[in-house]
This record gives structure tokens, sequence and C-alpha cells, in this order.
């Protein structure tokens, strides 16, 4: 058995590049467009392990994702959390669970597919009850 990607639906395919690559750091694997079936596959993955994907799906045809709650989050261990938040709060991105730990925060990505940051090296025991949400704007 080997894992090789988790799928997830994107509204806007530039916008989405523009999170998982430009802010979190993955790089583009390859993609294929099916135009007959009007949609783009790309395949992201993070530099250490590019073989763990994450699959992007754009539909041309727009459509609103509802439900999942089944869906939990993607997983990424960062160099430095504080400066990874950082750079996300400079591009616009809200930091939903902020890194006071120095351990673990949560931000969203524009489809509100949720995404945990850990530091790398800390323990990934469940974060202790989460602090309250927003983004203050300082950890
Ligand atoms: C190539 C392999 O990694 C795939 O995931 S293709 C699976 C296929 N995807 C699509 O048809 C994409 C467009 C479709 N409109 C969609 O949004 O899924 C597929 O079977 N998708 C169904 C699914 O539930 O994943
Ligand atoms: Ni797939």
């Amino acid at each position: 058995m080997k894992y090789l990607h988790t799928m997830v639906r994107v509204r806007d395919l530039d916008a989405s590049m523009k999170f998982f690559c430009e802010g979190l750091g993955l790089v583009e694997n390859r993609r294929k467009d099916y135009p007959e079936g009007r949609f783009t596959l790309v395949y992201l993955g993070a530099p250490e392990n590019p073989e763990a994907e994450v699959e992007l799906t754009w539909n041309h045809d727009d459509e609103a994702y509802t439900g999942g709650r089944n869906f939990g989050h993607l997983a990424f261990a960062v160099d430095d959390i504080y400066a990874t938040c950082q750079h996300l709060q400079d591009m616009g991105v809200t930091i939903n669970r902020p890194p006071r730990d120095g351990r673990m925060a949560f931000v969203r990505s524009p489809d509100g597919i949720s995404v945990e940051l850990l530091q790398k090296g800390a323990s990934l025991a469940p974060a202790e009850p989460w602090a309250s949400m927003g983004n203050t704007g300082s950890w």
C-alpha cells in the first residue's frame, strides 16, 4: 500500500496556487487539463517529500462546495512556524489558530480547507482546547 495524494476541489485555481505554493511553499509536480471533462488537476508536493501530494481539482464550471464536515485538515511540518505564519499573514491569510505555543497553527485555504502547521521537532500531541479564534496580529 502506498499513499498517493489528498484531493481538494478549488474554485479559484490561481488563488489556491498562490496559497499552497507562494504561501506554504509547495511545488507543482505536474498538471493535466481535461477539456472534455471541463476540469484541471494540479499535483503539488512539499520539497522534502514531493511524492505525498495534494491534488487540486479545478472544475471549470464554478460550483459551491458544501458539506464535507468529515474532512479535517491537511498538515505540514514547517521549519519556523512563526515566520511561516507571518509570511501568510503578510499575504492576507487569516491565522485562524495562532502559534502561541510555538508548536501548532491553523489557517484555511481560499476554499476554506483547513491547514495545520506544525513546528518541526515539536510534539504532535493534540493541542489543548483552542485558544480564542481570531487573528490578533501578534502571537
Ligand atoms: C487522476 C486521479 O488522481 C483522480 O483523482 S481523477 C478522479 C476523478 N476526478 C474528476 O473527475 C475531477 C472532476 C470532477 N468533476 C470532480 O470534481 O471530481 C473522479 O473520479 N472524481 C470523483 C471524486 O469523487 O473524486
Ligand atoms: Ni486523485
